[in-house]
């Protein structure tokens, strides 16, 4: 008896069980490991494999993915994916990583208890489960998952989430979570984006016309009930209107689109031929659905898009980088984590 209640203060005693221990998760898409057919392959099959990504009878989806895309995608990605690579790596991997340590510093500057900051990959690495395992170890029992996507897709978002719960399935005890579905409208993130696009332009001029690139999704999507659309639609509304333009100082398209499928239109090459043919000198062009720059934007915008321009007619296209590590999105980021974790911080 005695020996049972002494054994059972001494657990007591042992276990911190009240401690509060906030973890902030954030996720991006993932890249491959190096500019090679080789790493893309296995990257992309992860990738194109998600469900979320590509909604299709899974034989028939199967047989075309590894009997066609795999066979000729890896050697085409490969080769853009090496104009943009840095001597530190991939510029997602790169530019994600100084954002979460940034995030990780701004924080432990706010609060007395800052919450401990991951950044896991979708695809590739560091895998979603690994860094919720991580946090753990470092005593996390409240996570917050924060995806670096402003708009939700089902697509992008939504297959952050399943990653999350398919660690948590596996977990006899998993710490408490909240996950932020998007961030389109809020005030502090346009402003960061308004104020990224008027100090470019205080440093190189204004150009005669400001596109808004999105990643596409299937049209098929949206129509299911996806809000991806809309948020992008209501980002660029709130954009211009902050950035004081007329509605015919700016158009919004979508990029990136993959298959035969119809994507959300208008497509960004399709606008910016259409731009280029009517003899638009220069075309600014920033992507706020990218947090970070990437393979989409540094060479499928700032290399393919602006020969296409020039190509057609136009005269310059100019890339204004993503928001990446500036203090704007930082600070931005910061508010949102503090008012998703105030809920849970120690009294
Ligand atoms: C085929 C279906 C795809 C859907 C749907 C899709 C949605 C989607 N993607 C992003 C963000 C990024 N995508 C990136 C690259 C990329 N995207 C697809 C396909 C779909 N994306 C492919 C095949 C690739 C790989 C590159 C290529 O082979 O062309 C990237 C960049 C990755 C990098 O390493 O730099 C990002 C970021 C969002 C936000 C989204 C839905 C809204
Ligand atoms: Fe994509
Ligand atoms: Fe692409």
């Amino acid at each position: 008896m005695g020996d049972y209640y002494s054994r059972y203060h001494q657990m007591a005693a042992d276990a911190p069980s009240t401690a509060v221990q906030t973890g902030v998760l954030l996720v991006n898409l993932g890249t491959p490991e190096t500019p090679t057919a080789k790493a893309v392959r296995p990257y992309l099959a992860e990738f194109l494999g998600d469900r979320r990504v590509i909604e299709a009878p899974r034989w028939l989806w199967w047989l075309v993915l590894h009997g066609v895309i795999l066979r000729i995608r890896p050697r085409r990605s490969a080769h853009a994916y090496a104009k943009i690579w840095t001597p530190e790596g991939s510029p997602l991997r790169v530019g994600s990583e100084r954002l979460s340590l940034a995030l990780q510093q701004e924080l432990e500057q706010r609060l007395p208890h800052p919450p401990r900051v991951a950044l896991a990959m979708r695809y590739g690495r560091p895998a979603v489960a690994d860094a919720i395992h991580q946090l753990q170890a470092q005593g996390v029992n409240r996570l917050l998952v924060l995806p670096l996507y402003p708009q939700y897709s089902a697509t992008s978002t939504g297959s952050v989430i399943d990653a999350v719960a398919d660690a948590v399935k596996r977990m006899r005890y998993p710490p408490a979570l909240c996950t932020i579905n998007d961030y389109h409208a809020d005030p502090a993130h346009i402003e960061a984006l308004a104020g990224s696009i008027e100090n470019w332009w205080q440093d190189h001029g204004r150009g005669d016309h400001l596109l808004l690139s999105f990643h596409g999704i299937p049209e098929r999507y949206v129509r299911a009930g996806d809000p991806y659309q809309q948020q992008c639609l209501t980002t660029a509304e709130l954009l211009r209107r902050r950035l004081g333009l007329e509605e015919t100082a700016m158009t919004v398209s979508f990029q990136s689109r993959v298959g035969r499928e119809r994507w959300l239109h208008p497509y960004t090459d399709e606008t910016v031929r259409r731009l280029g043919a009517e003899r638009i000198g220069k075309l600014d062009v920033a992507c706020p659905g990218f947090a970070v720059d990437c393979l989409e934007t540094l060479e499928e915008i700032a290399m393919q898009n602006r020969e296409l321009f020039i190509e057609s007619g136009g005269g310059d296209l100019r890339y204004i980088p993503a928001l990446n590590d500036a203090p704007a999105q930082v600070g931005q980021l910061a508010d949102l984590v503090e008012r998703h974790t105030r809920q849970w911080q120690p009294a």
